[in-house]
């Protein structure tokens, strides 16, 4: 990390020999080296703190005072897993968090790196140089669904140029742990690279069994935040991995994996937490990480235990613990002054020594930034008529009487395989009399293939719908009414991405998401939270049964988690490792640019 102040300051505005910038007076710090609450004030210069202790000799005319009288002082809060995409950019994630607390995030660059490769990323993240807070990147060594050409896009040169930036702190998940597992050669040298460079490689290994964990261990992976039971805790705690307890959205699972630590013994200093990537509805409701504190003390963790695991832990798995993570002499000055340690959100926080939000609202300005400049693809170069063609839609069926192997969905993202037997009707599978299932079909943005579905419970009064929201970020489209669908996918088309649901002719919602499909440029968290409101509620009156549609239609097309999914190589059954449906060329005239 790069500062304003140098040492020599600091040295002497410890010493009273320089005044400080900003000077926070008779607080109770939370000091999380010690896990003691001390009273003592701690004194600020530039960006940095320079002294913690009982003197006021660094108080000169121009200092400015905050009164910490009966308030804590806590270190800001470090999210070590974040998902910036979720409609939110990482602009108007700020906008939401950093008033919340949180003044670090980590975050994975999946999308980004897949619209802007190595070049546009790198320059998006100097335009996000002026975003308060501290803002660092893991980045991606594979997609999360195998395409044709994916080994040109995430290249070594390119992957590793970007490990040397500063801002990058480490390699992100791979979500593909078989890779791993396997031992694959651009995988682990990849890895073996991030960590000659000092950073770190964040895992991702859900339902992996304790024996094959040593594999993934062994391949170098760092940290883990899949763990979905206790046991699971205690299996990565064991094996070395820094171990994430994460409570999101799609998986709220705090109140179980935490009896690893309420019900046990262990040692927590190697414990994380994380909100991995909630959805905008879930961090109004419960907040950020503040809200993951929030419920860790609800649940029997002492507080200064809890502040650890989102402070000093995270610092120190990231290899940052000289910057962040604490309060004491060097360390940034990211600092929170809280009215007691059970709601744990900032009466005012401080960040890079400047106030940057009081009272839950943001006090600085935040940064215009042109996303799109960066985005090196079009959004589309198929042509309209290919997706306005309502015959792209239906699954097609060979063969009467054959068995379809459905996409049955079980829970918001898990499913399972059922085969039915549907009647066939001008060379395509007729579900009319199946209430409970839809189309789906997954088109390449360039349309060189299209992936064919059925998919059951997924909801049963959609007549269409199409949405660029999806781990591949090409165009699913979904519903019993093809010409239904077939408009949703060229609404989507004309937005340059987005999502699109219509009913019969009419149009119900639209979602502009022209940043990489995934998100709105809009700085305003609001924007996000009102379109994640309004396509929950739209989905839920047609039938979607599950608690979040965005991650329903995040993994419907991913390649990690069970049962079957629509990826770009066809429909995909993931223990097995096998497309058994084979996507289709989309035998189309493109248009060029
Ligand atoms: N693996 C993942 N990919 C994309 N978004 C996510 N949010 C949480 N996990 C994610």
């Amino acid at each position: 990390m790069k500062y304003e102040a140098n040492r020599y300051e600091l040295i002497q505005v410890a010493q009273g020999k320089q005044f400080a910038d900003m000077f926070l007076r008779n607080g109770l710090v939370v000091n999380v080296y010690s896990g003691e609450i001390l009273p003592c004030h701690v004194a600020i210069y530039k960006d940095r703190i320079a002294y913690v202790g009982a003197s006021e000799r660094s108080i000169g005319r121009y200092t400015k005072i905050i009164d910490c009288s009966n308030k804590y002082v806590v270190p800001g809060y470090i999210e070590p897993h974040a998902h910036p995409w979720v409609f939110y950019n990482p602009v108007s994630l700020t906008e939401k968090v950093l008033p919340l607390g949180t003044t670090t995030v980590i975050h994975d660059n999946l999308f980004f790196y897949l619209h802007m490769g190595a070049k546009g990323f790198a320059n998006m993240l100097t335009d996000l140089k002026g975003l308060p807070g501290n803002h660092l990147w893991l980045v991606r060594l594979v997609s999360q669904a195998r395409y044709p050409g994916e080994r040109d896009w995430f290249h070594e040169t390119d992957i590793r140029s970007l490990l040397e930036l500063d801002d990058v702190i480490g390699t992100a998940e791979v979500t593909r742990w078989p890779l791993l597992y396997q031992g694959d050669p651009f995988v682990i040298e990849t890895v073996e690279y991030a960590k000659s460079l000092g950073k770190v490689s964040d895992g991702h290994t859900s339902g992996c069994s304790y024996d094959r964990l040593n594999s993934i261990v062994a391949a170098g992976i760092s940290a883990c935040h899949e763990a979905i039971t206790a046991g699971e805790v205690l299996d990565r705690v064991r094996l070395g991995l820094w171990t994430t307890l994460r409570n999101s959205s799609l998986r709220p699972d705090l109140p179980e994996i935490i009896k690893s630590i309420t019900e046990g013994t262990i040692s927590t200093n190697r414990i994380l937490m994380t909100t991995d990537g909630p959805n905008p509805g879930f961090i109004e409701e419960y907040g950020f990480v503040d809200g993951l504190l929030r419920q860790a003390v609800e649940l029997g963790l002492p507080p200064i235990q809890a502040l650890q695991m989102v402070t000093i832990n995270a610092a120190t798995y990231l290899g940052l613990e000289q910057h962040i993570g604490g309060i004491a002499p060097a360390r940034r000055a990211d600092v929170l002054v809280l009215p007691d340690l059970v709601s744990f959100r900032p009466e005012t926080v401080i960040a890079g020594g400047q106030v940057v939000a009081e009272s839950g609202n943001f006090t600085q300005p935040l940064p215009k930034i042109d996303w799109l400049q960066h985005i090196v693809k079009q959004p589309f170069t198929v042509s309209k008529q290919v997706v306005a063609d309502a015959n792209l839609y239906p699954y097609p069926l060979r063969d009467e009487n054959s068995s379809i192997p459905v996409i049955d969905f079980l829970m918001a993202v898990i499913t399972k395989q059922t085969n039915l037997e549907l009647p066939c009707h001008n060379g395509y599978a007729d579900i009319s009399e199946y209430p409970d299932l839809v189309y789906a079909a997954l088109i390449d943005r360039d349309g060189k293939w299209v992936s064919h579905a059925i998919l059951k419970h997924f909801a049963n009064r959609l007549d269409g719908m199409a949405s660029t929201y999806n781990t591949t970020t090409h165009l699913l489209v979904i519903g019993r009414n093809p010409k239904a669908m077939a408009k949703a996918a060229v609404r989507v088309y004309e937005m340059g991405g987005g999502i699109a649901v219509i009913d019969g002719e009419a149009s119900v919602l639209e979602i502009p998401l022209p940043f990489t499909g995934m998100m709105t440029t809009d700085s305003s968290f609001a924007t996000a939270l009102q379109f994640h409101d309004a396509l929950l509620d739209t989905l839920r009156q047609r039938g979607y049964p599950f608690h979040d549609i965005l991650y329903t239609l995040l993994f419907l097309t991913c390649d990690c988690l069970p049962g079957l999914r629509l990826t770009p190589e066809g429909i995909y059954h993931v223990k097995s490792d096998t497309v058994i449906i084979s996507a289709r060329n989309l035998q189309v005239t493109t248009i060029s640019y």
